[in-house]
């Protein structure tokens, strides 16, 4: 397709997309699926290094577990280090912008839109989240806010990504990907004419990401916290291990009916939709790694992330919740072994503050008591494991 002034030969324009985050779902999904469209793709991400792969190579593959299908190669136009005034310049010229951050770092993206006020610009900036968490459309909403943003300056939208992505080994920039194009859009907030390939316009969003973060990612945190402390470091060879499938099937089946009824969803359904979760994790050309599903416990601890919440719902609905507290003390003895912050505040105030702190937890709580019993066990029988399920 030859272009002249920005416009392709057949009169379609050329969108400018900036995507913020170049990891591996802002270039191994977001880029992928915008890669069917008439975009120019443009980068922004904080690691000055992997800028500098993405200005030197200004190309990359997307290749697929169990190699079902051919790569797919992406061009960009330019990328820029955030917080830069060449990042200022691409979100100044960006139809949409596309976040791939980490719901923790929207705070800074906002500070990055910010920089743009003073420049002159017409329309205002449509964002589009793909981030895991429940709201992180209202978390960079009220960044944009804080950081002294105009409230009609910036339309934000959420995204849901279902698709799994790893880095390749060996290569600067390559991205292995599971085989999945679709992305479900807030179609009541992202206008039309941006809903670009592969993206499938949802009416109800927040509907569809608590599902999602409270079945999938919860899902998930179980394998992943588990799995490490039964040292395994291949994601679907923690998922397939029975002594974990069973603890698996003792969080899903309470799960399941609190979130058929908390959100008014038909059991069978919700059960498909924790199978398919299920199925995909335990798939082993879906080579996924622990620690990436496992890292940043402070925020997948967090009041409405997808350890807490569930065991709220599945409380409040009558159903047993010892598999979720013994998940969430795993949680806290990964973040002891791997994470300065939170291994921090577990040696300055304990692990039940840590509880009441991080996971908004109330004093008197007796889930708390549970997840610390279970944790200083965990702790203790970490050299010599016991079955999993001997603990429930
Ligand atoms: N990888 C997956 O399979 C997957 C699946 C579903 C959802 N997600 C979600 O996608 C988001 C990104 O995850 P990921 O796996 O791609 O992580 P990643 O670590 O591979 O990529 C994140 C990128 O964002 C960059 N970054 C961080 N703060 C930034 C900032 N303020 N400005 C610009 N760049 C910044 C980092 O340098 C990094 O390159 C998360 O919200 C995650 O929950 C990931
Ligand atoms: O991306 P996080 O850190 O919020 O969570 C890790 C995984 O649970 C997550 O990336 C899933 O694999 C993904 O959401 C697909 O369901």
């Amino acid at each position: 397709m030859t272009r002249k002034g920005g416009l392709p030969t057949d009169g379609i324009r050329i969108l400018n997309v900036v995507v913020i985050g170049a990891g591996r779902t802002g270039r191994g999904f977001a880029a992928r699926l915008l890669s069917g469209s008439a975009v120019d793709l443009f980068f922004i991400d904080a690691n000055e290094l992997l800028v500098r792969y993405l200005r030197e190579d200004l190309k990359y593959g997307v290749h697929f577990f169990g190699g079902e299908r051919s790569p797919v190669w992406i061009e960009l136009k330019d990328a820029a280090v955030a917080g830069s005034d060449g990042a200022a310049d691409l979100i100044a010229k960006a139809d949409l912008m596309i976040t791939a951050v980490g719901e923790q770092n929207l705070g800074r993206v906002a500070t990055d839109i910010a920089r743009i006020l003073h420049m002159p610009r017409m329309k205002p900036l449509h964002v589009l989240t793909c981030e895991n968490g429940v709201r992180p459309g209202e978390t960079l909403e009220i960044a944009c806010r804080e950081a002294g943003i105009p409230q009609d300056a910036v339309r934000v939208a959420e995204a849901a990504v279902f698709c799994s992505t790893v880095d390749l080994p060996g290569t600067r920039l390559d991205i292995l990907s599971e085989s999945f194009d679709k992305l479900p859009v807030d179609s009541l907030r992202l206008p039309s004419s941006l809903l670009l390939s592969g993206m499938v316009a949802e009416p109800r969003m927040r509907e569809l990401l608590t599902r999602k973060i409270y079945t999938y990612n919860c899902i998930s945190a179980c394998i992943a916290y588990l799995g490490v402390w039964k040292d395994y470091s291949s994601y679907s060879e923690a998922a397939n291990d029975p002594d974990i499938t069973v603890v698996l099937d003792r969080t899903l089946g309470p799960l399941n009916s609190a979130l058929s009824l908390k959100l008014d969803i038909p059991l069978p359904e919700q059960m498909l939709f924790a199978e398919q979760a299920l199925s995909k994790f335990r798939n082993p050309d879906i080579r996924d790694d622990i620690d990436r599903n496992a890292r940043d416990v402070i925020r997948k601890l967090g009041p409405d992330e997808r350890l807490m919440a569930p065991l709220r719902l599945v409380r409040e609905a009558g159903g047993e919740t010892a598999p979720l507290c013994l998940v969430s003390a795993a949680a806290l003895w990964y973040g002891e072994t791997r994470e300065a912050e939170l291994r921090r505040r577990l040696r300055e105030a304990g692990p039940a503050a840590c509880l009441r702190e991080i996971g908004g937890m109330e004093s008197g709580d007796p889930a708390i008591e549970r997840i610390v019993a279970y944790y200083v066990r965990l702790k203790r029988e970490h050299s010599h494991p016991e079955e999993l399920k001997s603990f429930l």
